[in-house]
């Protein structure tokens, strides 16, 4: 494939910049890639691995010159990195990023943007529990969907070549709303991590009434969520901030399902416990049977 931008700058060297840089690699979309980071440490390793061909100290210097600005920061970072690249963004350069949060992002970043900018918001589905700059592999968004939020009365020319860009990368692009982007999220991911980061906690906590057992003897299934609960801090403390209406919303639907269940358990309601574990065997079975289930094999276990 041939380069589809001269020149892409990353503001952030972690997982996702990472993974990029490697699958831009892998399929030539870009002649250059250049990025910064606020460690010296990560711009050296960034540098010593290849991911980029030039890193510099600041994000105004890094993206001079492009043609592709992607903001790979936690979304509580963005707004403090657009405003200190605005001045420098050359005319006709799209800027894009990959926050877990649309709105947020967008109404963090849009302000301090150019005219002269296609801003158009993204969002890959796909992670690990792993962070920095070491942590990325090109194959992580092979088949995984990618969601662009663009806005109102975007160039449309520069949306068609972003979603060139993400389908050479390895993705399947859609296109979605702000406000749907940041509720179906909340459902399929935001609260789910809630979810393992208080499971874990719980049996932290029980561990030393148990001495040790529920690590020790944890099966399958919890292994999956102390995997969830590694994932960064930062990132999801800015998800959390960020995307507080939909997650909200939905830890209420989940609470109450939750005391239904406890209820269900407490009155030992058969029936009840039966028919809803019914119905969410269906819905996965359902996923399967209609291909849905895109997820990729446990790159971050194999990366561990
Ligand atoms: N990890 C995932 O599973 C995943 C998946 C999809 C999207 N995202 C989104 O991608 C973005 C980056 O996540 P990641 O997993 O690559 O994180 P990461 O921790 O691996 O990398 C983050 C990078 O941002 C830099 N950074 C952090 N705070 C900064 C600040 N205040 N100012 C400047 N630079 C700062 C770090 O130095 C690092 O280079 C986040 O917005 C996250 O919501 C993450
Ligand atoms: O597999 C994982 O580690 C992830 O949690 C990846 C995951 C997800 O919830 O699916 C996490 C956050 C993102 O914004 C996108 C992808």
């Amino acid at each position: 494939m041939s380069a589809i931008y001269q020149r892409v700058a990353f503001v952030g060297l972690g997982l996702i910049a990472s993974s990029m840089a490697h699958a831009i690699r892998r399929a030539g979309l870009a002649g250059e890639i250049t990025g910064t980071a606020r460690s010296a440490e990560t711009r050296q390793v960034a540098l010593e691995i290849g991911l980029v061909d030039a890193v510099f100290d600041t994000a105004a210097e890094a993206v001079v010159g492009a043609d592709l600005v992607v903001l790979c920061v936690p979304v509580g970072a963005m707004a403090g990195i657009a405003q200190e690249i605005a001045p420098y963004l050359e005319p006709g350069v799209t800027v894009t990023d990959v926050g877990s949060v649309k709105q947020a992002v967008i109404a963090a970043v849009g302000p301090h943007l150019p005219e002269h900018v296609h801003f158009i918001p993204g969002h890959p589905l796909a992670g690990t529990e792993h962070s920095g700059p070491r942590a990325g592999f090109a194959e992580l968004f092979d088949n995984r969907w990618c969601i662009l939020t663009p806005l109102d009365g975007g160039d449309a020319p520069a949306l068609e070549r972003l979603v060139s860009f993400w389908q050479g990368i390895g993705a399947h692009v859609d296109l979605m709303d702000p406000p749907h982007h940041d509720l179906v999220l909340a459902v399929t991911s935001h609260t789910p991590h809630l979810i393992a980061y208080t499971m874990v906690g719980v049996a932290d906590d029980l561990r030393r009434v148990t001495d040790s057992e529920v690590i020790k003897y944890s099966a399958a299934g919890f292994r999956d969520f102390t995997r969830i609960a590694a994932s960064d801090p930062t990132m999801w403390r800015d998800v959390f901030l960020t995307n507080k209406e939909a997650t909200l919303e939905v830890l209420g639907r989940f609470t109450e399902e939750l005391f239904a269940l406890q209820r269900a358990i407490r009155t030992g309601d058969g029936v009840l416990l039966h028919d809803y574990f019914s119905r969410t065997r269906a819905i996965r079975r359902g996923i399967i049977e209609a291909g849905q289930d895109t997820a990729a094999p446990d790159f971050g276990r194999a990366k561990r």
